[in-house]
């Protein structure tokens, strides 16, 4: 045996024992887990239990970020606590989550960002379904977009929490990579048309007038939808992520097509249950005003006031009156924090209607 065959057999013993370890303590973990879902239970017999805790989970990720001692990165550490945090809760509870599909979309993407690999998650064709399907209890939790970095808001999701009692109970940000993607047997002198979704258009607009200004693109109701295309159709290609592609068998002709580098979509959690503190919240309310002149100035200054960071100021138009508008504000802190409580009581004393979405973790990228 060589010295490197040597070395090599050391290293390997040494990551057997190492594994043997790993194994044995997320057993052990597990356990308490399911000792913890038995407490829960115990403490409100014959009800329905809130196993998933939002804000816990939130702790544990920001102090597995606050303590990691490298080399591995912060996000790759989170996302094995996160797998494994999600194996548990399966345990105690498996859960279901809607999202907008099909399959391969960025918001699936997002909901195993969030939720982990553990979960039975159900793709959905409209965003009003995602939010039917949490309202009657078919999914625990539904996941939406709600903002691009390139395109703004999406206003579908924005609105739909005018006539919904849903809260948000979560939020995850995600950077968006498009490719453009072809079948392994398709050359790229031979794509006639690009299929993809209109955001994704529109987020790539640049780099296809730049590199394919002849070709024609075709809107399609999804990502994914627009990867299934290609996967079918000879002289297709499509725009959309990693995921789709692995779906449906596609390769990137060219990567990170994106315009901007730093392309980031965030999406919503939305659930039935508020969720209690975790250090680090966020919270969003829905405001109709008096149209009077300083009312938005009235609804804002008492922010100032306390000192509370606005993150997000939105118009709506009303659905009661023409003319009228809807503030959606999201500000950092949480509705349990005092100051929020204040600001809070103010502006509902002043609005004719304040709506609160629901106080949550923010997400990190
Ligand atoms: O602490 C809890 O309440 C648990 O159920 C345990 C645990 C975990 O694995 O750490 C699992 C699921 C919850 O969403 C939060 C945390």
């Amino acid at each position: 045996m060589s010295d490197e065959e040597a070395r090599l057999a050391r290293l390997r013993e040494r990551i057997d024992q190492i594994d043997d370890d790993l194994l044995r303590l997320i057993s052990e973990r597990a356990e308490c887990a399911r000792d913890v879902a038995e407490v829960k239970q115990e403490a409100n017999p014959g009800e329905e239990v809130a196993f998933y805790r939002p804000e816990r989970e939130a702790r544990i990720l920001s102090r597995v970020r606050e303590r990691n001692p490298g080399p591995l990165a912060d996000e790759e550490m989170a996302r094995l606590f996160r797998e494994v945090m999600s194996a548990c809760l399966a345990l105690e509870k498996p859960m279901t989550i809607a999202f907008l599909g099909p399959e391969g979309t960025f918001t699936q993407a997002a909901a195993l960002k969030h939720f982990g690999h553990s979960v039975l998650s159900t793709p959905l064709a409209a965003i009003d379904d995602v939010f039917r399907e949490v309202a009657s209890g078919n999914a625990q939790y539904g996941v939406v977009p709600v903002e691009n970095s390139t395109e703004g808001m999406i206003n579908h999701t924005l609105d739909m929490f005018m006539g919904s009692a849903l809260k948000i109970c979560g939020e995850v940000q995600l950077r968006i990579h498009h490719h453009l993607l072809r079948r392994p047997d398709q050359d790229e002198a031979g794509i006639t048309r690009i299929y993809s979704h209109q955001q994704s258009f529109a987020q790539c607009r640049k780099w296809l007038d730049s590199h394919w200004p002849a070709v024609e693109r075709i809107k399609v109701s999804s990502n994914g939808e627009a990867a299934r295309l290609a996967s079918e159709e000879e002289g297709a290609a499509a725009i959309a992520g990693d995921m789709a592609a692995s779906l449906y068998g596609l390769e990137p002709a060219h990567s990170n097509i994106e315009d901007r580098p730093d392309n980031t979509t965030r999406f919503l959690i939305i659930g039935t249950e508020a969720v209690p503190p975790s250090g680090q919240d966020k919270t969003s309310i829905l405001v109709s005003t008096r149209n009077r002149p300083g009312a938005l100035y009235e609804l804002l200054e008492p922010f100032k006031r306390e000192g509370i960071d606005l993150t997000r100021l939105e118009t709506r138009p009303s659905p009661s009156a023409t003319w009228a508008y809807v503030f959606y504000i999201d500000f950092v802190g949480h509705r349990d924090a005092p100051a929020v409580r204040a600001v809070l009581d103010e502006i509902e004393a002043q609005s004719q209607e304040l709506k609160h979405l629901g106080s949550y973790p923010m997400g990190v990228l």
